[in-house]
């Protein structure tokens, strides 16, 4: 039987250093080649991937809008304008790809909303980085002039952080499950989804950005996919990172895991969110599998010679 997979782009499969357009499109049409190998292998793919830089520069472009004939654009708006852009780049990249290996297949991009909860305690307390990064005295002098928040992320600098609430639902997941059923490559679930809340208007986007693995990982359950691939700028998730006792996970159960989040071993805001996400796809049946790889390994990771492969009882070569 088929296999579906849904498979979250990080950040360098995207944008590694240059901003630009002309950068961001060769990045991905690198990241497309190697996406090629599970369509040859008679997969069914969706594709999310993150928009934290994009967002965030979007947003600062606003900056330069007129209050009455070029209104600034709020955040919701900023996400479904990333989930345009790099969809539109992706599948220029993807059709790129396919024709390269004589393949012929439909690549389309579903603007995705995602539900959150509005008593969400995400929205008083900002984490979620977006945009570039600063130093110190830059964000500090910003965060005056502005008024907004800005946090240190992760060892590499400091960066506006905005609301992160968790995807409770994912609207558009029925009409993507069916398009991806009919052949088609789809892109979805851009930049964790465009953020709205249930009102008695109907749906309205909110300020924020989710978290894309853990809207991937929302997804993947909705979609019944077989697998989670999350891909990153690592081979492998480690133990003991960056220590001289550091070890790399290869195929460990969820319980195995569990222990490991609750030891300490993974930074929150980077691999944190990646691992619980793993989980909680994992945890859904036995016979779901996350893998969390490169982008560079991230084919061998499928028939099981690579990456670390998150299971509830361990883990089975998907093809
Ligand atoms: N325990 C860990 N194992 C592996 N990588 C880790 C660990 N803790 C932190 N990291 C770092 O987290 C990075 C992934 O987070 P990030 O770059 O924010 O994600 P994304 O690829 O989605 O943009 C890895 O490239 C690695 O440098
Ligand atoms: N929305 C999101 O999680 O984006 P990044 O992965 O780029 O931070």
């Amino acid at each position: 039987m088929k296999k579906k997979v849904v498979i979250a782009l990080g950040g360098n499969a995207i944008q590694s250093g240059d901003a630009s357009a002309v950068a961001q499109q060769q990045a991905l049409e690198t990241t497309a080649k190697q996406l090629v190998d599970f369509i040859e292998q008679g997969m069914d793919i969706i594709i999310s991937h993150g928009n934290g830089p994009q967002v965030g520069n979007i947003l600062l472009q606003q900056a330069a809008a007129d209050s009455i004939k070029n209104p600034a654009m709020p955040l919701d708006t900023c996400g479904a304008m990333s989930q345009g852009m790099i969809g539109y780049w992706m599948q220029n990249a993807m059709e790129k790809a396919l024709s390269e290996r004589g393949i012929i297949k439909n690549v389309v991009t579903v603007v995705t909303r995602v539900l959150v909860d509005k008593n969400d305690p995400a929205f008083v307390n900002p984490t979620k980085p977006i945009g570039p990064f600063y130093s110190e005295d830059e964000a500090q002098r910003i965060m005056e002039e502005t008024h907004t928040c800005f946090k240190e992320d992760a060892g590499r600098g400091w960066r506006r952080v905005v609301a992160s609430p968790k995807p409770v639902s994912i609207m558009e997941h029925s009409v993507i499950n069916s398009l991806v059923e009919q052949g088609n490559i789809v892109i979805s679930t851009g930049g964790g989804g465009i953020p709205v809340i249930e009102t008695e208007n109907g749906l309205t986007g909110v300020e924020a950005v989710i978290d894309k693995d853990f809207a991937s990982q929302k997804l993947a359950e909705l979609v019944d996919a077989d697998a989670l691939i999350i891909l990153t700028g690592v081979d492998n998730v480690y133990i003991d990172f960056n220590k001289p006792t550091q070890k790399k996970l290869e195929d460990v159960t969820v319980a195995e895991i569990k222990s490991y989040i609750e030891s300490g071993h993974f930074a929150a805001g980077s691999m944190l969110p990646k691992v619980e996400a793993a989980v909680s796809f994992a945890e859904t049946s036995p016979g779901r599998k996350t893998i969390i790889t490169s982008l560079e390994k991230a084919f061998n990771a499928i028939v099981g010679k690579a990456g670390t492969v998150v299971s509830l009882q361990g883990a089975e070569v998907l093809v």
